[in-house]
């Protein structure tokens, strides 16, 4: 103050005595003033600091929430932006929780459907199974004309495999699945198919299903074409007039349906290119996998050269090498197993009966016909000789009987399925050419008139019966030659529900493959 008085004053002369108590009165105002002036100026500075600060802030936070969502804070110091990051952080783990118990939820929801309905997989983030075929259109999009089609051909609810196959390839996943015999594999890999193949094209052949026989390429291609009504698709059934004369280049082909032999024919003749294929289907897979078949289905898979080519298995019975081929084969794959492996249907009611000898089988069948017969029947016989032998036994009593062999020509064969899926054949004597795949509706016994060469034999040819939910029955005869398998046959009963009597079970278990004993003839006529 001293020397802002010394300021204001300068060049005057006062008498500081005479005017002290002004100069105190003075001073003091002075004082006054500057302390209110001060308080004032303070204030208003600490406004317009709060306004800069305010001003500042919402800089900042504006800054900050803009950092934070970049993920990076130039406000590191800043109490507030860290709140705000930890919120945000917050948020992202409360969502990343969320998403976590969700996927848990639905790991739990889909072990319980899968529990239900005795399915079995395995392979890496397995495809959720599905609840109902509505579920096609609201994950997978599936066009209208399919589902349509479902529901025309009265499929209400899909089968266990459907429910885990189905998605399993519209996810774009390779697939090995078993599943009985009867429980609709066939409509398993169609629907994908038709749903990943989405419209008719004209680019060469996109999806190629092989069966092990004509008669069961011939079925599928009719289930195809069922199930593909209301689109155009150009499915193809691949005849021995096909393999051998056709130029696939020469035709639009969405679909080909083959056995192995054909199509490795007509891809020896350079004239189908399989470089296009999409989806390869491996049906009856086990069979085909045989080594009588093997150089065929590797010429066939080595053709499908399209490196994001869909590649699926499916049969009833998937031996340990088939497994292992598959995993050789395919990448990611994932394992579909329905119940338990190789196992017969549960349908069916097993029964087995000691004839003695091949005439004392002869009698059997005459007189169990005699008492009931129930058509339709199918008899198995080991060889197309023996098929025929009691053909020729059965054709002159007054049953109708009919045989199907690889020795008819294939007009026979296909009128001999014809007149059986009709109901004219009542009795079908047959080889086991239609042991596998085979769906003839409503077949109510199935006999073993020889006894089956394997496991995998007495599956397939059992499961001609008690398919789609219906109940059957499977007589198998045995002579002493069969005893040794006895116990295997047992086994494959009591597994599926039946009754085994106890001494059968007792028996010794051995090694069934290719058990085809040379067997008497069949004949009631006296030897010359
Ligand atoms: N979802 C479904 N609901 C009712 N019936 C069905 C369903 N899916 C398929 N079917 C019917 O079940 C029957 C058996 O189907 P399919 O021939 O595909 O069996 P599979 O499992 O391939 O038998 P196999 O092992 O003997 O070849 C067919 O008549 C088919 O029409």
């Amino acid at each position: 103050m001293a020397n802002d008085s010394s300021f204001l004053f300068s060049g005057i002369r006062f008498d500081r005595k005479k005017f002290g108590a002004d100069i105190a009165r003075f001073q003091k105002k002075v004082s006054d003033a500057d302390s209110d002036s001060a308080k004032i100026s303070s204030a208003v500075e600490e406004e317009s600091e709060k306004t800069r600060e305010t001003a500042s802030t919402k800089k900042r936070k504006r800054k900050g929430t803009k950092e934070a969502v970049e993920g990076f804070s130039v406000f590191r110091n800043s109490t507030y932006v860290a709140q705000s990051n930890d919120e945000v952080r917050a948020d992202e783990e409360s969502v990343e929780l969320n998403k976590k118990k969700e996927h848990n939820r639905q790991l739990e929801r889909d072990a319980i459907l899968r529990k239900k309905h005795n399915l079995h997989v395995s392979g890496y983030n397995v495809p959720s199974p599905l609840q109902s075929f509505d579920e096609l259109k609201s994950r997978y999009n599936c066009p209208s004309f399919l589902l349509r089609n479902l529901k025309e051909l009265g499929f209400k609810e899909p089968t266990p495999i459907q429910r885990q196959a189905m998605p399993v390839l519209l996810h774009g996943r390779e697939c090995f699945a078993c599943a009985p015999t009867g429980s609709g594999k066939t409509l398993a890999f169609v629907c994908p198919m038709l749903v990943k193949l989405k419209d008719p094209e004209k680019d060469g052949i996109r999806a190629v299903i092989l069966c092990p026989t004509r008669e069961l390429t011939a079925q599928t291609y009719r289930e195809c074409k069922k199930l593909s009504k209301r689109k155009k698709f150009r499915i193809k059934l691949m005849t021995k007039h096909l393999s051998r004369n056709a130029d696939f280049s020469k035709f639009p082909c969405d679909i080909l349906i083959s056995t192995p032999l054909r199509l490795r024919l007509a891809i020896k003749r350079k004239k189908v290119d399989l470089s296009r294929v999409e989806y390869l289907v491996l049906d009856e897979s086990d069979k085909l996998f045989e080594p009588e078949l093997f150089k065929q289905i590797d010429s066939v898979i080595k053709a499908c050269s399209n490196p994001s080519i869909i590649r699926s298995l499916f049969s009833a019975t998937l031996p340990d090498f088939v497994e292992e081929r598959a995993r050789e084969l395919m990448h990611d794959a994932v394992r579909v197993i329905v119940g338990r492996k190789n196992m017969a249907s549960e349908t069916v009611k097993q029964k087995l009966i000691f004839t003695g000898s091949e005439e004392g089988k002869l009698l059997a069948i005459r007189q169990s016909f005699a008492e009931s017969l129930n058509p339709p029947v199918l008899v198995f016989l080991q060889s197309k000789e023996r098929a025929k032998e009691l053909y020729g036994e059965l054709a002159f009593d007054s049953i109708r009987v009919d045989v199907i062999h690889s020795d008819l020509t294939q007009e026979q064969r296909e009128n001999a399925v014809d007149n059986f899926r009709a109901g004219k054949t009542w009795v079908l004597i047959a080889t086991d050419v239609v042991a596998r795949g085979m769906d003839f509706k409503g077949v109510n016994c199935v006999i073993n008139y020889d006894f089956p060469d394997s496991a995998a034999a007495y599956v397939h040819r059992i499961g001609r019966s008690g398919r789609a939910g219906r109940t059957g029955e499977a007589i198998t005869f045995y002579t002493e030659e069969d005893i040794p398998f006895l116990k295997n046959v047992a086994n494959l009963m009591a597994a599926s529900g039946c009754e085994v009597p106890s001494w059968l079970m007792e028996l010794r278990k051995k090694k069934w493959k290719k058990h085809r004993p040379k067997r008497e003839s069949i004949s009631t006529k006296p030897d010359l």
